[in-house]
């Protein structure tokens, strides 16, 4: 079984993801992991603390010649801002984070609380995805993440092949897939930063390649859907998570939610063994698995919970009222975000690849993975 955890404080000497399960023979290469660090730290409204930070991937173990043993996997970001023991505690708690609760939870103070809830952890969620990435290029699997909405503007979306919109959103301050929108985008998020406000927004995620079969109808806890649904929400500050449709597919009749099938023979020998839908409002998921259609998955995130202009909190030693505390903080997010999701949605595609085709080795996965399409379209 794939899995990962974490460990790291933000403000503490350095963050571990422990990936447990990655089957051995598989290339891995750094660089490709560093580039999606580079690109969680990016996107237009991140605070101070993204100029500190130049996040790389150290890889301690696992992997020997640039090839994965079959071992545990340790993978480590450092903290530049290291300054744990320098740092005193919050006296006001911020509506919206971890503060209040935590400290009420754990019996103490709220800077070991936000020392852990800060996202500053998703940087070795982003590594781990971005290791499981290298698996599933083997298998011509695909993820790519993009925001669809921020401050409430809708993005429009740019239709085209997986590889021009990954250009495109290579080339965008807010990694859509418009960047002719940045300017307006931009302007927002400086009068929001300007009013000593924040902003949230929604992602999306599509996986191309993927084959039928990822997941299971036939446990609850395997069912892809909700493994992807627990991944992306467990993401911090995400607030919503939709595959597809979403919340729509409650509004319309059957008629005009499901997606009818049709078989096309010149594509019998691609993942989707020829079976096409003329639209793919299921988001290609159905009964728990992938159906052969593209994935799609979307999420909301709620706007920054630390405001330069902070509200209403509770000083703890006093009980008096008193605004929140505020040190610095990103603005908006959002484009972080879509690169957090990517990749968080990118391990999960890799545990379910493993499920399906045995995960001690990527020459046997391959294999199975053959087979399994051979006898698909013999059946
Ligand atoms: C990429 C990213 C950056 C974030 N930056 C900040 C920040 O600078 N300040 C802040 O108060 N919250 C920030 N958050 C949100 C908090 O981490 C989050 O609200 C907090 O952990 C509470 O968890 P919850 O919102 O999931 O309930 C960020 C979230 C993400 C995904
Ligand atoms: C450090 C990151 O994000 C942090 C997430 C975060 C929070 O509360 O979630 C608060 C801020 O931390 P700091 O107070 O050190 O500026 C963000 O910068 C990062 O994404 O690398």
């Amino acid at each position: 079984m794939l899995r990962y955890w974490t460990a790291g404080e933000s403000h503490g000497q350095t963050l571990i993801a422990l990936v447990d399960g990655f089957p051995a023979g598989v290339t891995i290469d750094p660089e490709p992991i560093n580039n999606e660090l580079r690109r969680r730290q990016g996107g237009y409204g991140r605070g101070g603390r993204q100029r500190i930070e130049t996040d790389q991937v150290q890889v301690r173990t696992g992997i020997w010649k640039g090839q994965s043993l079959g071992s545990p996997i340790v993978l480590e970001v450092p903290n530049r801002d290291y300054k744990l023991e320098r740092l005193d505690d919050l006296p006001r708690p911020r509506p919206g984070h971890a503060d209040l609760t935590g400290s009420i939870k754990h019996l103490g103070g709220i800077r070991p609380i936000l020392e852990r809830s800060s996202a500053r952890e998703t940087a070795v969620r982003v590594a781990a995805g971005g290791l499981a990435k290298q698996l599933l290029s083997a298998f011509n699997i695909e993820v790519i993440g993009y925001v669809v909405e921020l401050g409430g503007e809708k993005i429009a979306p740019v239709a085209g092949p997986i590889d021009e919109l990954r250009k495109l959103r290579e080339s965008s301050i807010i990694y859509s897939l418009n960047p002719e929108q940045d300017a307006d985008i931009k302007a927002l998020i400086d009068r929001t930063r300007k009013a000593g406000d924040t902003l949230g927004g929604v992602m999306e995620v599509r996986v191309e390649g993927l084959p039928f079969g990822l997941g299971t109808h036939a446990q609850w806890d395997r069912k892809l859907d909700g493994r992807l649904a627990q991944a992306v929400m467990a993401v911090q500050a995400i607030k919503g998570v939709e595959i597809g449709m979403g919340f729509e597919a409650a509004r319309l009749p059957g008629s005009e939610v499901h997606d009818p099938i049709e078989f096309d023979p010149a594509q019998r020998d691609s993942p989707n063994l020829g079976f096409t839908r003329p639209r793919n409002n299921a988001g290609g998921l159905e009964g728990g698995m992938t159906n052969g259609q593209p994935l799609v998955v979307r999420a909301a995130k709620k706007p920054i919970s630390t405001l330069a202009k902070p509200l209403g909190s509770v000083n703890l030693e006093t009980k008096e009222p008193q605004e929140a505390s505020y040190e610095r903080s990103d603005v908006c997010a959002v484009s972080a975000a879509s690169v957090i999701i990517e990749n968080v949605v990118a391990f999960e595609i890799a545990v379910a690849l493993v499920d399906k085709f045995g995960g001690d080795s990527l020459r046997e996965m391959q294999a199975r993975y053959d087979l399994f399409l051979q006898m698909a379209r013999e059946q």
